[in-house]
């Protein structure tokens, strides 16, 4: 495993800008997730580090080697797809097998049957080892093209949404055992996703990429916590934040310049209304362990998470105040 940088790196296609003078570190055993919408720019940072794309400027380094002149093949990374890329007419076992195979590895016929083994068992497909990949669930499948890439000790993963495919419940599960493969083997990984919870619960650090520019990375806590700006607010916590404009609701106060105040449910208090109402209930949305309230204040409407016996009905009126939220200026910047 290795250290990988990204030194003022920029990528166009025509005249359509997909990275922006991304620089960032890769540590060696780190692994960091970028999260961005689609169209941010994260596929094509993977690809730029992979070599599969030429960045127009810029550096990319891998255990401290410049790659500007080295061919993909040549870098010493290993790439996992959104939609896992087998070899149909091979089994589960040729396939994970086949990136130990290359000749100028000289791996003994033992050696590569003891790696196989290993990572099936890591990746949980070690009782269809002898099935042909095309005869396998989506969910298998993706764990063998996961494995694969597991079974060469490269310097970094380089993984595109590697979940995204699979249902809620696998991509659960296989969640919690990227992480724990990873943390195990001590593997350096970038990891490209738009799903918050695959963020905040497996990265290290997460790099918030918005128009092909990073805009902040930190660790999970202080992204969430500590937003930079409107944008990376936005991005975590679910429901989403609230933003409301400067004034709205009572119980804070705000710094000048204040536009716009986000408030997630840690940031709200709601109480009975005492003939002081200044909100009201809208509806209430039952997700079984806990509630979404749905309010009015003003014309604006709020989302906060709340116990599912919380004793509130839709139409009841309540007083709702601020406690400490987070502030924003007209730029959209975070104001302290
Ligand atoms: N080969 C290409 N030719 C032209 N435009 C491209 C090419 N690859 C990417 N782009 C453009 O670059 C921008 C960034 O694309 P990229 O695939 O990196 O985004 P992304 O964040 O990975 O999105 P998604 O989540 O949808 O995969 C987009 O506007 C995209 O249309």
């Amino acid at each position: 495993m290795a250290e990988v940088t990204l030194q003022s790196i920029s990528k166009s296609f025509a005249d359509n800008l997909a990275v922006q003078d991304l620089t960032l570190t890769i540590r060696d055993g780190e692994f960091v997730v970028l999260l961005g919408p689609t169209g941010a720019g994260k596929t094509t940072t993977l690809r730029l580090i992979a070599g599969l794309e030429k960045p127009d400027s810029g550096r990319v380094t891998i255990g401290g080697q410049d790659m500007a002149s080295l061919a993909p093949a040549s870098r010493d990374v290993a790439f996992v797809f959104q939609q896992y890329s087998l070899y149909p007419h091979l089994t589960v076992y040729e396939n994970l097998a086949f990136p130990l195979r290359s000749p100028a590895r000289r791996l003994s016929a033992d050696e590569i049957d003891r790696r196989v083994r290993e990572v099936a068992g890591m990746v949980r497909i070690d009782h269809k080892l002898e099935n042909r990949s095309t005869r396998l669930s989506g969910g298998e499948m993706q764990r063998v093209a996961i494995g694969r890439a597991l079974v060469r000790k490269p310097a970094i993963y380089l993984m595109d949404e590697p979940l995204s495919s699979l249902d809620a419940k696998l991509r659960g599960e296989l969640r919690l055992e990227l992480k724990r493969i990873q943390r195990d083997l001590g593997s350096t990984m970038l990891y490209v996703t738009h799903d918050q919870i695959e963020a905040m619960t497996m990265a290290d650090r997460i790099g918030i990429l918005d128009s092909g520019k990073l805009v902040q990375i930190g660790t999970p806590r202080d992204i969430y916590s500590n937003p930079a700006n409107l944008h990376v607010a936005a991005r975590l916590g679910q429901p989403h934040i609230n933003l409301l404009p400067a004034g709205l609701v009572p119980g804070a106060q705000a710094p000048p310049g204040t536009k716009t105040v986000g408030a997630r449910t840690e940031h709200l208090e709601i109480q009975a209304a005492n003939g002081n109402a200044n909100a009201q209930i809208d509806w209430i949305e039952h997700l079984g362990d806990q509630s979404h309230l749905h309010m009015r204040i003003a014309g604006h409407k709020l989302v906060t998470l709340a116990n599912p016996y919380v004793p509130v009905k839709p139409g009841d009126n309540i007083t709702l105040t601020l406690k400490d939220p987070l502030y924003f200026g007209a730029d959209g910047q975070r104001l302290m």
